[in-house]
């Protein structure tokens, strides 16, 4: 009979133990009447990536878009003069080698006259330079590195031009935008160059639109937009594919106008057939954008490895539609940098912008000295 105390006395005291437990297990109270929500001056300050989950008080806000801030114009410009300079000068040395010789013969001239043809100089230009440096060589007799290197900076210049006026037309016109139109064949760089172009202009300060008229491959407008987005610039684009270039265009330069940009660039389609479909569609989308505001700029975009293709491309272009500007891309990728002269020659516009590469601060706008220095360093 003395067990059954003993169980008794067990199960008091597991009772007892629980009850314990369950009191010292629930934490303090919360006062009556709740927190006051306000904080006390000395409360530590939680900054928003401090907040975890069960943590906060409010609710995790949603992440703002982070801008990319363009890289500033004067590091850009030193950068992709080097890489200029890396990628042309090949075609520069070689031609100061050779005419620093000892003795500069015929075969020599060839030489020279071939590596003038080969950098895409074309046969005019090429006659042309290698005329005045005979002239000049035969003056002057010499053969010090330093006097060839500054004879042969004078002579390249010339060719290059100094005098055009490759001032980009990016300026309000009283209540208008300027308007830019980008032209040029599928695959040359066109809707990267505009994405570029926009980048140098908002690190310029300026409101830049964009207008995604290139309307036969969705795609494309969707590169142009995520291009706009990463600097916070807005893109007027059709959901429908194959909509009408010109109302795209249209719609770009109103919503422009509308929204007091400061300039708004049209990127347009180069999948055209023909000489004459091309005419017709760059002419539509011309009227029917002045209809709205005069067009400033029409840059025609060549991509610099192409040689010859280029030059033909860059012909049939002209005819379509008045070009006020080339840009040249990939030259970071060859060494025919010549081509500057003979696109400028055979159309009589100036090479107004250059592309150095594939990242997105790798255009630059094209000087004569800087490019000639960087042929010749
Ligand atoms: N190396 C180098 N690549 C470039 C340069 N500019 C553009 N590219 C590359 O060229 C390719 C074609 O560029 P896009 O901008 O899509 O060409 P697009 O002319 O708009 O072509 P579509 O949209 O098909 O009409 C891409 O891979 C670019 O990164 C440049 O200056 N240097």
């Amino acid at each position: 009979m003395e067990s059954i105390p003993v169980i008794a006395y067990v199960l008091v005291a597991v009772v007892v133990l629980g009850l314990l437990g369950l009191v010292l297990l629930r934490g303090p109270k919360a006062p009556r009447g709740g927190y006051p929500s306000t904080r006390d001056p000395d409360d530590p300050v939680q900054a928003p990536g401090d907040l975890r989950p069960g943590t906060a008080e409010a609710p995790p806000e949603e992440p703002a878009p982070r801008l990319e801030r363009p890289e500033s114009a004067a590091s850009r410009m030193a950068r992709l003069r080097g890489r200029l300079a890396r990628s042309n000068s090949v075609f520069g040395k070689g031609l100061l080698a050779l005419l620093s010789r000892d003795r500069i013969d015929q075969d020599v001239w060839d030489e020279i006259e071939e590596t003038l043809l080969l950098a895409d100089l074309g046969t005019d230009a090429t006659t042309e330079l290698v005329e005045a440096l005979q002239r000049r060589v035969r003056v002057e007799g010499t053969n010090d590195p330093a006097h060839v290197k500054a004879m042969l900076r004078e002579e390249l210049l010339r060719l290059v031009d100094p005098a055009m006026d490759r001032s980009l037309a990016v300026d309000r016109k009283g209540p208008l935008p300027a308007v830019v139109l980008v032209v040029g064949v599928n695959g040359v760089g066109k809707t990267t160059t505009v994405g570029k172009l926009a980048r140098v202009l908002v690190a310029e300060d300026k409101d830049v639109l964009l207008g995604a008229a290139d309307t036969f491959r969705a795609a494309a407008a969707d590169q142009l937009a995520t291009w706009g987005a990463r600097v916070g610039v807005p893109t007027v684009r059709s959901d429908v594919e194959g909509a009408d270039p010109a109302s795209v265009a249209h719609d770009a330069v109103s919503a422009g106008i509308e929204q007091e940009a400061d300039v708004v660039l049209v990127d347009t389609a180069g999948r055209l057939q023909n000489k004459a479909g091309l005419m017709d569609q760059l002419g539509k989308i011309k009227r029917v954008v002045e209809k709205a505001a005069a067009v400033d700029e029409v840059l025609l975009v060549l991509d610099a490895t192409t040689g010859q293709n280029g030059m033909t491309q860059a012909r049939v272009f002209a005819e379509a539609v008045h070009i006020t500007g080339i840009v040249l891309t990939k030259l970071d990728g060859t060494a025919k940098g010549g081509i500057v002269v003979a696109i400028q020659r055979s159309l009589g516009v100036p090479v107004k912008l250059i592309g150095l590469g594939e990242g997105p601060d790798d255009l630059a706008p094209f000087e004569p000295e800087a490019f000639v220095d960087a042929l010749l360093d």
